[in-house]
């Protein structure tokens, strides 16, 4: 299914959060969307790697990872994991890694950038709770649209 952000902002503007345009798409995946899942850590992705392993396939993962360029939060193995259980895309406030991989992978990946290093791995973080980044609020289970215009969020399915 195809389904433009423009076109959702045209239909009902009042219904959608625009998020801010710094993020970059990072992977192969250009357009994509679905109910989200939240996870908000700092420097530490094993919550995002489990995230990754029990999240509905359709979902879209997003991580605060409050823009932290010490470490990448995502890389190939991660992202592949992703593509083979169907997720519709990763959102990161933060850094990944492994770029070509990351490219490569049959997924969606919005993040700040790249950075060579990872991330601890400890556990800590919260996960299924509201998240601020990009000038939006991003509740679970929320709904986020993707393409090359674009982010937007909305409190509910804008798409038949
Ligand atoms: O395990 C990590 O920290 C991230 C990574 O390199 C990968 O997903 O391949």
């Amino acid at each position: 299914m195809n389904i433009k952000t423009a076109d959702i902002c045209d239909r009902v503007p009042e219904k959608v959060r625009i998020v801010d345009p710094s993020f970059l798409s990072l992977g192969k995946k250009k357009s994509f969307f679905g109910p989200i899942f939240t996870v908000k850590v700092k420097d530490d992705n094993v919550l995002v790697r489990k995230a990754l392993e029990t999240i509905p396939g359709g979902s879209v993962l997003v991580v605060d990872g409050i823009a932290s360029k010490n470490c990448a939060l995502l890389g190939g193995n991660l992202a592949e994991i992703a593509a083979r259980r169907g997720l519709a895309g990763i959102i990161i406030n933060g850094y990944i890694r492994d770029r070509m991989e990351v490219c490569e992978a049959g997924t969606g990946v919005i993040a700040l950038g790249s950075i060579p290093l990872k991330s601890r791995k400890e556990g800590k973080g919260e996960e299924n709770i509201a998240v601020e980044f990009g000038n939006v609020r991003w509740n679970p289970n929320d709904y986020v649209y993707v393409d090359e215009d674009g982010i937007l969020v909305a409190s509910e399915k804008l798409h038949e």
